[in-house]
């Protein structure tokens, strides 16, 4: 038996006992309670990473005691799982999480932010929505598959990064190293960013699901100025500070060119039109025309713009050594997200041109282009599955739609493996839970991890196809 009607005789219905639903939630109360932070390169919790290694053995045993199942630590702390499936020819997928968190500042906090205490239904936190709710539910769906004697047929691999808050380079980046030397390509992946926005866009009643299917570039640039020291009570008339504060007033007052008419926000619009009453549903549909006047609004809010553009954020700044001292040096450090329709090199460019300055000395301190564009066509498998779970596990959510992902994650390591990168979490967000994530008081509903385990659970199952996606009935 192959294709649907094998996966509709086996198929394990994604129902969970009460003691189940209780165990889950407990497990990710524990997950909370370890204080896996990444604090910079050099320093992280790095106690506390290798507990939570102890920790995932301790509460999915049957994960680790599967024969079909590899486990392997790599870079010390992340781990690396190779299920094998009985179907060779299915090409395999990977599901990606990250378990450090950045750090907290406890006092900000209503609750504990290490403490997982669950309080009104929720889960208190870091790293409750970014991303051991992540890390979590995938080894829980799994070890509830296993334990329902589930065997895959298509083989899939789990990759639980230790170092993504601090750009991925022990994790990620040597898994991906060693799955490319096994020669391993993947039909798609499926990391953090998206989610089921809900509020985000004013007037919109409904909920939508964003799957990301492109991820912002980044340069992290030094700008810095050389100047001569002095005495400071006979000033010359521009210091290095002054000079390089200019510069930076320069580059915060200009934005980079609002790149919406390229972008995929423009197709979520479009997909959204239908949802809107008059006269925002015409404005919507006819985008031609008012493709201006929505950009523009899109601009006034700190999200939308920054999917609709680069962005340069002003994050450092450093100069000076006495206050009887002319300096003789200021350097400060920019965080430029760059838009998929941009590259470093046209931005380094403009940057360049904003500054227009040669005093200013400019220092590449790490670059790497925007992820490329995920295809989202009928094909296209992860997408499709992606969006059959979300259809089976929220059948209240009616709308689909691509994205980009503002910030960066670990998939930026995996180009080489697929050229299918889909970033979604099947979690409902709201404006203040975005908030939360990096900020304080996140959180997530035990109802909605225990889903987050479910769409999973069935996102597995699914992924067995050996059927390609089938291409959408078109009304006529
Ligand atoms: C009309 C549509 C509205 C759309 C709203 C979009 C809402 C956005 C939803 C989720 C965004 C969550 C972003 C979280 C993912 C980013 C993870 C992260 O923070 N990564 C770090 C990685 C990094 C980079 C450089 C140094 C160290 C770590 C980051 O990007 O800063
Ligand atoms: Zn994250
Ligand atoms: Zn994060």
């Amino acid at each position: 038996l192959k294709g649907r009607e094998f996966q509709g005789a086996s198929r394990i219905p994604s129902e969970f006992s009460e003691e189940e639903l209780v165990a889950m939630k407990e497990a990710l109360k524990g997950a909370i309670q370890i204080p896996t932070v990444s604090f910079s390169h050099e320093e992280s919790n790095f106690t506390a990473l290798a507990e939570f290694g102890e920790y995932i053995h301790k509460v999915f045993p049957t994960v680790f005691n599967t024969s079909f199942i590899r486990h392997e630590v790599v870079g010390n702390y992340s781990h690396l799982f190779t299920i094998q499936g009985s179907e060779p020819s299915l090409q395999p997928y990977m599901l990606m999480a990250h378990f450090d968190v950045v750090p907290a500042h406890e006092e900000d906090w209503e609750v504990p932010p290490f403490s997982g205490l669950e309080r009104d239904g929720f889960i208190h936190g870091r790293g409750t929505l970014d991303n051991k709710n992540s890390v979590m539910a995938i080894l829980q769906a799994l070890e509830l598959l296993l334990t329902r004697n589930y065997k895959p047929r298509r083989s899939f691999f789990i990759t639980l990064g230790h170092d993504e808050e601090v750009s991925g380079t022990n994790g990620a980046q040597k898994m991906s190293t060693l799955l490319q030397a096994r020669g391993i390509q993947l039909a798609f992946i499926v990391d953090e960013c998206g989610f089921i926005l809900d509020g985000f866009i004013p007037n919109l009643q409904k909920p939508f699901a964003m799957i990301s299917i492109s991820e912002k570039g980044a340069i992290d640039l030094m700008l810095q100025v050389n100047m001569t020291p002095g005495h400071s009570s006979a000033p010359p008339k521009e210091t290095s500070i002054g000079i390089l504060s200019a510069a930076l007033s320069r580059l915060e007052q200009t934005p980079m060119p609002n790149m919406f008419k390229s972008g995929l926000l423009k197709t979520t619009l479009q997909q959204l039109a239908s949802e809107f009453s008059f006269p925002t549903n015409i404005v919507l549909r006819n985008l031609w025309l008012f493709g201006p006047l929505v950009s523009r609004i899109l601009e006034r809010n700190d999200v939308t713009n920054a999917l609709i553009r680069t962005t340069t954020a002003l994050t450092m700044y450093n100069a000076g050594v006495k206050v009887n001292v002319i300096p003789p040096v200021a350097k400060a450090t920019v965080n430029i997200r760059i838009h998929p329709a941009q590259t470093v090199v046209e931005v380094l460019e403009l940057i360049k041109n904003i500054v227009a300055d040669d005093r200013v000395q400019f220092h590449v301190l790490r670059a790497f282009d925007p992820l490329p564009i995920s295809p989202i066509d009928d094909q296209a498998l992860g997408y499709q599955m992606l969006h059959q779970t979300i259809q089976s596990v929220f059948p209240e959510v009616n709308i689909v739609t691509p994205g980009t992902c503002i910030g960066n994650t670990d998939s930026r390591h995996y180009t080489n493996l697929t050229t299918g990168i889909y970033l979604f979490n099947p979690v409902y967000l709201q404006p203040q839970d975005f908030r939360s994530i990096h900020g304080i008081n996140e959180k997530i509903s035990v109802q909605g991890y225990q889903t987050q385990v479910k769409f999973i659970f069935e996102l597995i199952q699914n992924s067995d196809t050996d059927r390609k996606p089938v291409p959408h009935l078109h009304e006529l």
